[in-house]
């Protein structure tokens, strides 16, 4: 447990700051009666004490039964458990969409009794209101749409941003997930239906992060849609219209950075879901204004450099053989150049030479391997971008299949988001790889996007594999009572303790130095017993604990770079007083955990 012994008495009141119980006060609430009721974030059912119910005029408006928080809880997985069993033979997206229809219900009603089942099966429940689940409801959004949830700002609020952030009701707001819709997840533009994606995120950081719910805030950027499904869909409910381009973009997108910031100046912006030319340039362009970061670049990364470090260490490998790992990349989007550039810097860190840095890394998109003499070569793509005489007969555009067979790679890693490219010659030529244990991550998403299924990995390229995935899959029976590990290669090991740990820091930047403390914490997490099964990431029952290491991590790297201001009436001096545990005591103690809190009514 904590120990304060060491803290001299002069340091007394501020360690009392720091670590002062975070059971949560009284809560002060400016409405009465019904209007309680139909707010969530207060909302207790039937929960409200009888003193309560006096209190706020509720007295009458429930049923005269007082039911305990427990009593809520076990009635609410009853109810989700029975729907389980009717719905057995069903198909598996619509039992999947009943189960967040559910999930949903309880979310716009009671937001305390929602986090807290989310939280305690975290397990069951991630794969329904994040990845995969979250993506056919974006696909589904106006079908399933009953109320709105977070802020939409479209091309036709341009001018009015400033103000219109005055309707969200919150005081404060900590965290925004932000998205424009035209890359959701694998399955390309969905326009306004994209918002389910901020909101899945910012869940993740109430259950992960315990970022307090009343204090997130899901936006959705609409400026049009290319989709032309969408645009001829009646029911359809954003903008009618083709996307804005250029600087008639960037200009809403700025008012609206402008807005959050003048308003909530120490509020953090996670962007999520661009396509990949404004996931570049909204994160070049704001990185060092806005306490920002884009998720898919920078939270990807760290996630998947955790892993390709994890498959050293499963082959019996020192680190330091990292850069010499042959890494075959399939996706040459905002994810995989995120990865290969982490990648090249850790390398560059590791041997100290920059201009070799890239030898092994190989970069493939649509059109196959990009060499130099790719035409219209992408400047981002260019540090990996092959000489074609450097391994013969690796040519220009050379297809995944020759790329594999010739180069026998350490690591297959996909991010595609083409489901099925890892197909079965493909993985069966990964036997011939140079690894005795060589590692495929099918990081694209949703399910059906994945580069390869799980029990086809192990299938084709063998059972002495490493396996990770970005959508869930299960663990794979290879016989003899043996099992195949599934890991799950997600984003969601990260952001939420890139958050955290930028809004307890008060940082004003996320900086490259917090991005790696984050990943060298993930990769720093699992025991070499765990590494040798085959368990690259811990398991998502554990994702609070390793939130919170990540976290302190983060605040501990913006203490180090002096660019920790501090949060709250903690200031940066004490934040730089704290020894490492102390931090995660500190982290951990700032996590808001669902309880009933009293409610006091002030005009
Ligand atoms: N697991 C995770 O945490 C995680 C994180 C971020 C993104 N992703 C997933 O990664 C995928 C890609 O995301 P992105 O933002 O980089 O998208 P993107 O659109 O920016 O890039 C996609 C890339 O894939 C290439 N590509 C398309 N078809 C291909 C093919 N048949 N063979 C080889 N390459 C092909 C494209 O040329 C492009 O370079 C999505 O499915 C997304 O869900 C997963
Ligand atoms: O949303 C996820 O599950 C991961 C990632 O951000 C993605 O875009 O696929
Ligand atoms: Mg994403």
């Amino acid at each position: 447990m904590w120990n304060l012994a060491p803290f001299a008495a002069s340091r007394l009141s501020r360690s009392r700051r720091l670590f002062s119980s975070a059971i949560p006060g009284p809560c002060i609430i400016h409405k009465r009666g019904a209007d309680i009721l139909h707010d969530p974030w207060f909302n207790k059912d039937t929960g409200f004490p009888l003193t309560e119910r006096d209190r706020l005029g509720l007295r009458g408006l429930l049923p005269p039964r007082v039911i305990s928080f427990e009593e809520q809880y076990g009635r609410f997985m009853e109810s989700y458990r029975s729907l389980e069993k009717n719905t057995k033979c069903q198909p598996d997206g619509i039992v999947a969409l009943a189960k967040w229809r559910i999930l949903n219900r309880l979310h716009d009603r009671n937001e305390t009794l929602y986090y807290r089942v989310l939280i305690d099966n975290i397990k069951d429940f991630a794969p329904i209101i994040y990845t995969p689940t979250v993506g056919l409801v974006c696909q589904n959004y106006c079908g399933l749409f009953r109320r709105p949830r977070g802020m939409y700002f479209s091309a036709k609020d341009k001018g009015e941003m400033m103000s219109m952030i005055y309707n969200w009701p919150a005081q404060q707001v900590d965290m925004i997930v932000l998205t424009d819709g035209s890359r959701i997840l694998g399955l390309g533009d969905l326009g306004v239906q994209g918002i389910g994606i901020p909101i899945g995120k910012l869940d993740m950081y109430v259950a992960a992060a315990g970022i307090n719910p009343r204090r997130i805030l899901p936006v959705m950027l609409d400026v049009g849609t290319n989709n032309q499904k969408l645009l001829e869909d009646r029911l359809y409910l954003g903008l009618r219209q083709p996307r804005l381009e250029g600087e008639e973009y960037l200009s809403i997108v700025d008012e609206f950075m402008q807005a959050v910031f003048r308003r909530w100046p120490k509020a953090i912006v996670q962007f999520e879901d661009f396509q990949m030319k404004w996931a570049f340039e909204t994160l070049e362009r704001y990185r060092k204004r806005f306490c920002m970061f884009n998720d898919d670049i920078q939270g990807t990364a760290g996630v998947a450099l955790a892993g390709l470090l994890g498959t050293v260490r499963a082959q019996g490998r020192s680190l330091a053989d990292f850069p010499n790992q042959k890494i075959v990349a399939v996706g040459a989007g905002s994810a995989g150049l995120g990865v290969l550039s982490m990648a090249m810097h850790a390398v560059t860190r590791m041997t100290g030479k920059g201009e070799t840095a890239a030898q092994n890394l190989f970069l493939l998109d649509k059109d196959g391997l990009i060499t130099k003499e790719r035409k219209n070569l992408d400047p981002a793509a260019a540090p990996f971008a092959k000489d074609p005489g450097q391994i013969v007969g690796l040519r220009e555009g050379a297809s995944l299949l020759e790329v594999v067979k010739k180069v026998k790679p350490h690591v297959l890693l996909g991010l595609s988001g083409v489901g099925g490219v890892f197909n079965e010659e493909v993985l069966k030529a990964l036997r011939e790889s140079d690894s005795i244990k060589p590692a495929i991550f099918a990081m694209s998403n949703p399910t059906m996007n994945a580069e390869c299924t799980a029990a086809d990995a192990f299938k084709h390229a063998g059972e002495n594999i490493v396996f990770a995935s970005g959508s869930p899959f299960e663990n794979v029976h290879l016989g003899n009572g043996k099992l195949g590990y599934v890991n799950q290669a997600n984003n969601m090991y990260l952001f939420p303790g890139i958050g955290l740990g930028a809004l307890l820091s008060g940082a004003r930047f996320i900086t490259d130095g917090m991005l790696q403390a984050a990943a060298e914490c993930l990769a720093s997490y699992m025991t070499d017993q765990e590494i040798q099964k085959g368990i690259l990431y811990p398991s998502i029952k554990s994702i609070r604990h390793i939130t919170a290491e990540v976290g302190a991590s983060v605040l501990r790297a913006a203490v180090a770079e002096e660019s920790a201001e501090g949060h709250g009436d903690v200031g940066p001096r004490e934040l730089a007083h704290i020894s490492k545990e102390e931090t995660v005591e500190y982290v951990c103690r700032n996590m808001w955990y669902p309880i009933y809190s009293p409610l006091v009514h002030e005009k």
